[in-house]
């Protein structure tokens, strides 16, 4: 971590917890969790209980939504628009995740759109990018990479890429207990950053926040965290658990 760019922990839970399940996690953390000032606390939970969340999040929690369409609004069965987000009061927005990207058709192009329509409607996107396994034993991986944020960052300019965040999370490191060894993350991470100042200038990919994901919990996040381009953590599994979480807060507040 470095002292320029405040940490992040963002939970992903995804197609987890029941409304009361997700409510018993936000009392048991509200006021457990490091000051905001110190660390970013966000979990990110179904679209169906986000208003009910958001109406209980203490000061020092942030709640965010996993996924959202580009468009305001549209013929689209069953997605929810930024539009309708705003009105839950969340603050955050993940955006491409490997899972919607391999089984919700999401596309560079959709990501990038998205990416736009979160930065118009005051949300904070999340952007994921990862590459397979495959592509890691081809040796490709930070060329992957560099595509994909390109191509996320179109037409995004350094005002707005400020206010993005980025979690690089390998796939084949998802849900998998295979975690990148923190020198892989930082290794890959740091050239995402190369991309950012290619794109923006040292200026802005020096604020930019970048994530590690894949397998992150309570053992193996302080050595990410150690890293120098490393500033928080997206996490599945060991998120769910108030107590695991708050072992995760905790460790970035240092
Ligand atoms: O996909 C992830 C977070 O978005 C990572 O999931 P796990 O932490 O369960 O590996």
């Amino acid at each position: 971590m470095n002292n320029l760019r405040r940490p992040v922990i963002a939970g992903n839970w995804k197609m987890y917890k029941t409304r009361d399940e997700a409510l018993q996690f936000i009392y048991a953390v509200n006021q457990e969790v490091p000051n905001r000032e110190v660390v970013e606390s966000v979990v990110c939970a179904n679209d169906v209980f986000l208003r009910d969340l958001v109406k209980r999040q203490g000061e020092n929690i942030k709640i965010g939504a996993q996924n959202m369409h580009y468009a305001e609004n549209g013929a689209f069965t069953g997605e929810t628009s930024p539009l309708m987000l705003e009105t839950t009061g969340v603050e955050y927005v993940i955006i491409g995740h490997s899972e919607r990207r391999a089984m919700f058709n999401e596309s560079d192009e959709t990501v990038n759109l998205k990416v736009h329509a979160a930065i118009k409607h005051e949300l904070t996107p999340i952007i994921c990018v990862g590459e397979s396994l495959e592509i890691r034993e081809a040796g490709t991986t930070d060329a992957v990479v560099k595509n994909q944020v390109v191509k996320a960052y179109l037409n995004i300019d350094r005002h707005q890429a400020l206010k993005t965040i980025v979690a690089y999370e390998p796939i084949w490191a998802i849900g998998t207990g295979k975690t990148a060894t923190p020198e892989q993350a930082e290794e890959t991470i740091k050239n995402i950053r190369g991309v950012l100042k290619e794109l923006y200038g040292e200026d802005v990919s020096s604020r930019v926040r970048i994530l590690y994901g894949g397998s992150v919990n309570t053992k193996n996040v302080d050595s990410l965290l150690a890293q120098e381009n490393i500033d928080g953590a997206l996490v599945g599994g060991a998120s769910l658990d108030a107590a695991s979480y708050l072992t995760l807060v905790n460790a970035a507040k240092k």
